[in-house]
């Protein structure tokens, strides 16, 4: 599946009764990267769960290439190539890191693996190993690879480089990269790591509360001292 675009309108969701994203409305264009800003609460784990349908919804629209999959569960807006990688990085503990992949495949041929393996070589090497032998880094790299071999048209990464080494936040950040050079998906980063963020996104959006409360590109926030302080944190940005 090529890379789709992605709208948003008026989007209200969260949890029950509380309700945490507002009326809130963007839009990724086709092929294009989106980091996602914010200080900790603000809301970025709801909206990435939101989009993938697993929050309460109050109102709004979310439009894959056009189509509004705002009303589907989430294993239908995954057939319509919304893939998320969770923040929890969801595997099978008790399976191998190929039976966790093969569950990934959702009907393309054993072969496609490969893709998995050339992502990220440290797999291959331990396909054989169950889930909970591996690092955290191990573990986030097998999470990502199985939600790529499903072909998302939109990918969303929440938080992947939570509690991980430098080292292996650049091995991450480099397969992300190369991953989006191949201009099949739309890619929407949560982040933390505020110079990562920029480094990979051509455009970055701020929450606050609930809200979008800047947009723009990288130059222009890392530019910015003053609104980095205001919205993300003294010294974030070096
Ligand atoms: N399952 C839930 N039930 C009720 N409230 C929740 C639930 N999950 C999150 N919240 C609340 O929603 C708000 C936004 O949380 P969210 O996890 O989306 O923020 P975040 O920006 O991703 O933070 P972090 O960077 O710490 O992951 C917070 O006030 C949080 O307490």
């Amino acid at each position: 599946m090529p890379a789709e675009s992605l709208e948003v309108r008026n989007l209200s969701a969260g949890y029950g009764p509380t309700v945490v994203l507002e009326d809130m409305s963007f839009s990724v264009s086709a092929g294009s990267r989106l980091s996602i800003l914010g200080r900790n609460g603000m809301g970025k784990t709801t909206l990435l769960a939101s989009l993938m349908g697993l929050t309460k919804r109050y109102g709004g629209e979310i439009r894959l290439d056009g189509k509004d999959v705002a009303n589907l569960k989430s294993c239908d807006r995954a057939r319509q190539g919304l893939g998320l990688v969770p923040q929890t990085r969801d595997i099978f503990r008790s399976l191998t890191v190929e039976e966790n992949l093969l569950a990934g495949l959702k009907g393309r041929p054993r072969s496609a693996l490969q893709e998995a393996y050339e992502m990220f070589p440290r797999l291959r090497e331990r396909r054989r190993n169950l889930g909970w032998q591996l690092s955290g880094g191990e573990q986030q790299m097998l999470s990502t690879a199985r939600t790529i071999l499903g072909r998302p048209s939109v990918l969303l990464l929440d938080e992947p480089l939570e509690g991980l080494a430098p080292v292996i936040c650049d091995e991450l950040m480099a397969a992300f990269a190369r991953l989006a050079a191949t201009g099949e998906m739309t890619i929407l980063l949560v982040e933390q790591r505020i110079e990562s963020a920029l480094d990979f996104a051509d455009s970055v959006m701020i929450l606050e509360r609930g809200h979008i409360v800047w947009q723009g590109t990288s130059e222009a926030l890392r530019a910015d001292q003053n609104l980095v302080e205001q919205y993300i944190g003294v010294g974030s940005l070096h």
